[in-house]
């Protein structure tokens, strides 16, 4: 086998096919007690069975190579199984912590997946409230979007130096349907330092010199966010069919409306409507850092700020719920001048 393929394999598989390759059976037909004793009986390493080695190649080596080879080879079968490892042991977590959501029973902590999240964060003192009342203009796709956008937004909450309260409001119909059924295992009823509430009244009766309306549809520009204030974000995924909506409702409210500062900072190719959670963790990474360049840069895909895109990375329409997955401007652009060392 040729060095090529071998560099191809990933390690993680590699350690998979030998961590199963060494894994004592309780019961089998391979587990011949030719010692007779009690220590445990091993499966068959892969490369235990390979073919005699070729002229001249020693047998570890030998060994070594077959073994990479069946995995090139069954590769597919080997990735199927974990998936379905994954997928059974998702379930089982699933019904368990049913069974105790079911007795009415506290969910223990170990049944709690942790989020990913800064050990070292303080509160930024501001508070971000995800205005969730426009359930009825949303399909059930972007419904689906819109709580995946929330369960980010979370995630960059939990990842920031500073952490913003965060509240969404208006968790009623269809978006809490979806977070009771479909995100059960997200458990967002114990998020820290993020809050559903079924009615708005946080935008309705708040004090509106404490807050800001956040919307694309205006000249109004946020130059810096700041401690004791609130920013409300609308939470709805609509492509932008909706214009004005929430410039309307601000100004019914009476509330100012603000926009992020796009044009000061970097040239947006397309639409300068941003998806919710972009928004969201624009904020928090501008709070960070106090540099709004770097933000933008870190948070929208390149492609949204007019770098080539490469390609094999997806590319997605505006304001999808894919948008999250893409590789960050800044990241790209390291992903560049990286490929122009080499
Ligand atoms: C997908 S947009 C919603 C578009 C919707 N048609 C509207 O009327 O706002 C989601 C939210 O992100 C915020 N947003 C998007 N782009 C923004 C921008 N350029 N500046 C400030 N806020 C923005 C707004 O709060 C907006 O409601």
């Amino acid at each position: 086998m040729s060095e090529e393929v071998d560099s191809k394999i990933p390690v993680v598989a590699v350690a998979d096919i030998a961590i199963a390759a060494a894994t004592p059976i309780e019961s089998s037909s391979e587990a011949t007690d030719s010692v007779g004793d009690d220590r445990p009986k091993f499966k068959k390493r892969i490369g235990d069975d390979a073919p005699p080695p070729p002229e001249g190649m020693s047998k570890s080596k030998w060994k070594k190579i077959w073994r990479r080879q069946q995995f090139v080879e069954h590769k597919e079968e080997y990735a199927q199984k974990r998936r379905e490892k994954r997928k059974r042991q998702k379930q089982n977590r699933r019904s368990i912590i049913q069974g105790f959501k079911d007795r009415g029973e506290e969910i223990p902590a170990e049944y709690i997946r942790p989020p990913r999240k800064n050990v070292n964060q303080t509160a930024a003192g501001f508070s971000i409230l995800l205005d969730c009342g426009f359930d009825d203009l949303m399909n059930e796709k972007e419904i689906l979007s819109l709580s995946n956008q929330l369960t980010r937004a979370y995630a960059a909450n939990r990842r920031a130096d500073h952490y913003a309260e965060m509240t969404v409001t208006s968790f009623n119909k269809r978006l809490e349907e979806r977070f009771k059924v479909g995100l059960v295992d997200s458990l967002h009823e114990t998020w820290p330092n993020f809050k559903f509430v079924a009615d708005e009244t946080l935008i309705t009766e708040g004090d509106k010199n404490k807050m800001v309306y956040l919307t694309a549809d205006t000249e109004e520009t946020l130059d810096t966010i700041e401690p004791g204030m609130t920013y409300i974000v609308g939470g709805i995924v609509d492509k932008n069919r909706h214009k004005e909506l929430c410039l309307n409702k601000a100004k019914n409210l009476g509330i100012p409306v603000k926009k992020l500062p796009i044009d000061e900072f970097i040239k947006i190719d397309g639409r300068q409507v941003l998806t919710t959670t972009h928004v969201v963790q624009l904020m928090l990474k501008y709070y960070d850092t106090h540099d709004w360049k770097e933000a933008f840069e870190n948070v929208l895909p390149a492609r949204k700020i007019g770098l080539p895109s490469l390609s094999e990375l997806p590319d997605s329409g505006s304001e999808s719920d894919d948008e999250h997955r893409e590789i960050p401007a800044a990241a790209r652009m390291g992903e560049q001048s990286l490929k122009k060392d080499i």
